[in-house]
């Protein structure tokens, strides 16, 4: 184990798609000492801008160091920058191997600070165990619709987790900043020079949310005829096997006309998604000229949190319109009540997910059916709360036993991952897989990494996809995707006066509710 220090991260380290292919966990960095400063960011030095910082050259100027930012709708928001240390891994394992690394780093971890500045790992998976299968079969098929397929997710790995070098976290009108390093001077020397940046006068308080970069062309892996023959598929293997439910997805490459501002495009998905989560993960190893894409969304869905003994989940599918009035909303909202087929891909969640905690926690409540409204889309969630038993105690052991939820992969587990693999013609990468953070107590938060996109050079490509079920009707399923893609689509086509995307305005408070209307179920 290389044990130099995760600092060794801007020495340069060899491509991660590297390291996925050959195994190599001995170059991974998990420090074994690691020392942490914070300080509180007041007057106008609390007010930064967050995109700013992330798009500010850190101290070594010359470089692009890692960026990340994680933001809940809770109203927690944290951006990161470079990395102090960095676990990764593939395989089966990949959960396991991240915790021992992160346990090694963690324990040897000096901080003096309050609990919500602490440092913490921030990352995620993928949604299958490994990128070699995908990598591997584009480069025997070599051809353009392969490479194509795989293309966004060069420089990503199957689990990446960083810890930043430094953190600016805003909660509860606190800000904090806190900076890591491998020795106590390293980390209070570069807590001044933040501090000093982030207090001078000319760093941006506010900064313009930017406006949509423009869309030159879409390609999309899925024709609507080549989909309504994988629901038709799916379905007879449902109705011939023991499949139950299968979530297949779609993935749309979009030409950008201008480069994208990916903070920017955040904090206007802010704005009309303002109960979503917001992630941006930015994990390029900073000289081994890999720069990977940019991983971002606003996904509605969390997979858990644990704070200490409590968890908190969710089952959030099945999926309708926002009607043009209150009216109409309502009518989609009662469908979404009422329909057999929904209730049944609903309730194979809320049963899986409840299996999944029941053997590793003391008391789990089910809570009452809800309808989950987001400005372009609304939902079936019902919330799930529970109290663990003491065998387990890191959040990433819960991520493991629910990843994939049947809200994302199916029921069976097997058989649903056994049909997308054979169905799908693309690699989901980190799409519909956990991301978030955890730290060295094996606390942590989760979401499911929907309505996202991966940003590289001149492309967005965004992945969206369907829960299908016996009576699932191929065209009804294709329109739900359609709307699934909106939330980041809408974000980089110019707004056009008289669209929906206008229509549905900027009122949060009647376009974007959350839990409303309980159902009594
Ligand atoms: C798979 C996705 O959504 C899931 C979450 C909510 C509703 C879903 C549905 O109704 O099918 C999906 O299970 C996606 O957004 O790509």
């Amino acid at each position: 184990m290389n044990r130099t220090s995760g600092e060794g991260e801007l020495a340069g380290t060899a491509p991660s798609h590297d390291r996925d292919r050959n195994h190599d966990h001995d170059r991974t960095s998990s420090p074994s000492s690691l020392c942490s400063r914070s300080r509180e960011l007041t007057d106008a030095a609390a007010d930064i801008s967050f995109g700013a910082l992330l798009d500010t050259d850190t101290t070594t100027h010359t470089h692009h160091a890692a960026r990340i930012q994680w933001a809940t709708p809770g109203g927690l928001e944290i951006v990161g920058r470079g990395v102090a240390a960095r676990f990764t891994a593939t395989g089966p394992t990949r959960f396991d191997d991240v915790r021992e690394q992160a346990a090694r780093t963690f324990g040897a971890l000096e901080y003096d600070g309050p609990a919500v500045a602490r440092p913490r790992a921030f990352g995620g998976l993928s949604f299958h165990d490994s990128f070699e299968d995908a990598f591997e079969r584009a480069d025997d098929t070599n051809t353009d619709t392969a490479a194509a397929a795989t293309a966004p997710w060069r420089g990503f790995t199957a689990a990446s987790f960083v810890v930043p070098q430094v953190l600016v976290v805003r909660s509860d009108e606190t800000t904090w900043l806190t900076a890591v390093g491998p020795d106590a001077d390293t980390a209070t020397d570069r807590l001044d020079e933040w501090h000093d940046r982030l207090a001078d006068a000319s760093f941006p308080a506010m900064r313009s949310s930017g406006s949509p970069p423009g869309v030159t062309d879409t390609e999309r892996t899925t024709s609507r005829a080549a989909w309504v023959e994988q629901v038709e598929d799916a379905i007879e293997r449902i109705e011939t096997t023991a499949l139950r439910k299968v979530v297949l997805a779609q993935s749309l490459s979009v030409g950008l006309a201008d480069e994208i501002d990916v903070p920017a495009t955040l904090e206007r998905l802010r704005r009309r998604y303002p109960n979503c989560y917001r992630f941006l993960i930015d994990h390029s190893h900073a000289r081994s000229g890999d720069a990977g894409g940019t991983f971002f969304g606003a996904p509605p869905e969390r997979l858990v949190s644990k704070r200490g003994e409590r968890v908190e989940t969710e089952a959030l599918a099945g999926s309708a319109p926002r009607g043009e009035t209150p009216e109409a909303d309502e009518e989609f909202a009662d469908q979404l009540r009422d329909s057999e087929k929904v209730q049944h891909e609903h309730v194979l969640v809320a049963e899986a997910i409840r299996d999944q905690l029941t053997p590793v926690t003391s008391s789990l409540t089910i809570d009452d059916q809800q309808i989950r409204r987001l400005a372009t889309i609304q939902h079936v969630r019902t919330p799930i709360e529970a109290t663990l038993d003491d065998e387990v105690t890191h959040v990433l052991e819960l991520v493991e036993a629910l990843h994939p939820t049947p809200a994302v992969g199916g029921m069976p587990p097997d058989e649903a991952w056994k049909t997308i693999h054979e169905t799908e013609p693309f690699d989901r990468g980190w799409y519909a897989a956990p991301i978030g953070w955890f730290d060295g107590n094996g606390d942590g938060e989760f979401a499911v990494a929907l309505r996202s996109g991966v940003a590289t050079d001149d492309r967005v490509t965004l992945f969206a996809g369907s829960g299908l079920v016996a009576d699932s009707d191929p065209h009804d399923e294709w329109e739900e995707v359609q709307l699934k893609f909106r939330p980041i689509l809408d974000e980089l086509r110019p707004e056009e006066a008289g669209t929906a995307r206008s229509e549905r305005g900027s009122d949060q408070s009647a376009t974007e509710t959350d839990g409303e209307q309980p159902q009594p179920r």
